[in-house]
């Protein structure tokens, strides 16, 4: 789009009826203002509904302004990828998505968040079954020090959807059988059943960190979540777990809607079908089909901080 200054007379009628100065270096030759094309290069056209929709959303952390007024469409059975500068705001962002952030005591959400065309923030949202389709992974590996299998079934059995104890037993109820499958499936998408299915009994902390990471996701797989939010999912593994992840959510992407934050731009590069820009200051600035914004930014700001200018 260009960013000439000439007047013409649609730049002016567009002006008169924006109020601007149409000679003013803010107007372009098409009677747009800066403002109305960044808000352009925020829209990303998709086939379909989309699954999550952000709007005017806000987070401030006490006084701080931690997001300012991000608004984004997210399609389904996608990956999208969330870029920019550290403490620019992704994590935030990312939390927003399945109200993580209410556990942060500080932090005031406005805005709005739509899963399916459904407010994720209305007062009666049930927190658990929201977190329940829309999982989440973290930076850092954090399996619980318990066996494989106990890890991967840790959530259905603390929803009260599968029971295996001597109590279920005595009262005629032993969902063994459900467990094997269920631990089976979910390691087999997280793609490390085949390095484990002999080890179920063994201390997951004696699983090396890619594999960790993998079998955290598997848990976050049980609750046949419908999103996946993974913030820096790869950032603490060597280049080789750093692959095994990178191909797993390439894999993921067909059943599941997966938004990733990293710090990585050749990863988000290599994983992602649309990334998001969000510069200092908590905004979104350019959000696009990856090949898109990595080859041809619309934003000069992105342009800058993709060839490394700064950030
Ligand atoms: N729990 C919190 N309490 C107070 N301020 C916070 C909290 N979490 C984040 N912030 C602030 O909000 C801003 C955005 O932080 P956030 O972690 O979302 O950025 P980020 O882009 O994910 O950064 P990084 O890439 O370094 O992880 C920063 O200024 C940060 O200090």
């Amino acid at each position: 789009m260009s960013k000439s200054t000439q007047t013409t007379d649609d730049s002016i009628d567009a002006a008169a009826d924006a109020g601007t100065d149409p000679a003013s270096p803010s107007t372009t030759a098409a009677g747009e203002t800066e403002e109305q094309v960044q808000e352009s290069w925020r829209d990303y056209a998709f086939e379909g509904e989309p699954k999550l929709s952000v709007s005017d959303l806000d987070v401030f952390y006490g006084d701080d302004h931690a997001l300012d007024g991000v608004s984004m469409e997210i399609p389904e059975n996608s990956v999208t990828a969330l870029i920019g500068p550290s403490g620019c705001g992704k994590s935030t962002f990312l939390r927003c998505l399945n109200r993580m952030n209410d556990r942060i005591r500080v932090a005031r959400v406005d805005g709005s968040v739509r899963l399916d065309g459904e407010e994720i923030y209305d007062d009666d949202t049930d927190l658990v079954s929201l977190r329940k389709r829309i999982g989440m992974v973290f930076q850092q590996p954090n399996p619980f020090p318990k066996s494989i299998r106990d890890n991967v079934s840790y959530g259905p059995r603390k929803h009260g959807d599968l029971d295996t104890g001597l109590l279920a037993r005595l009262l005629g109820r032993d969902d063994t059988e459900e467990e094997a499958e269920l631990v089976e499936r979910a390691l087999r998408q997280a793609a490390l059943w085949e390095e484990v299915s002999g080890r179920l009994d063994d201390n997951a902390l004696g699983l090396s960190g890619g594999q960790q990471q993998r079998l955290c996701i598997a848990r976050a797989l049980t609750t046949d979540p419908d999103v996946l939010l993974m913030d820096e999912p790869a950032s603490a593994l060597d280049p080789v777990a750093t692959a095994k992840i990178e191909d797993l959510i390439d894999d993921l992407r067909e059943q599941y809607t997966v938004v990733v934050v990293t710090h990585n731009m050749q990863q988000a590069a290599r994983i992602s079908d649309q990334t998001a820009v969000f510069l200092t200051g908590g905004e979104l600035v350019e959000y696009g089909a990856t090949d898109q914004v990595f080859e041809d930014p619309k934003s000069q700001r992105v342009e800058d901080y993709i060839s490394g200018k700064f950030g």
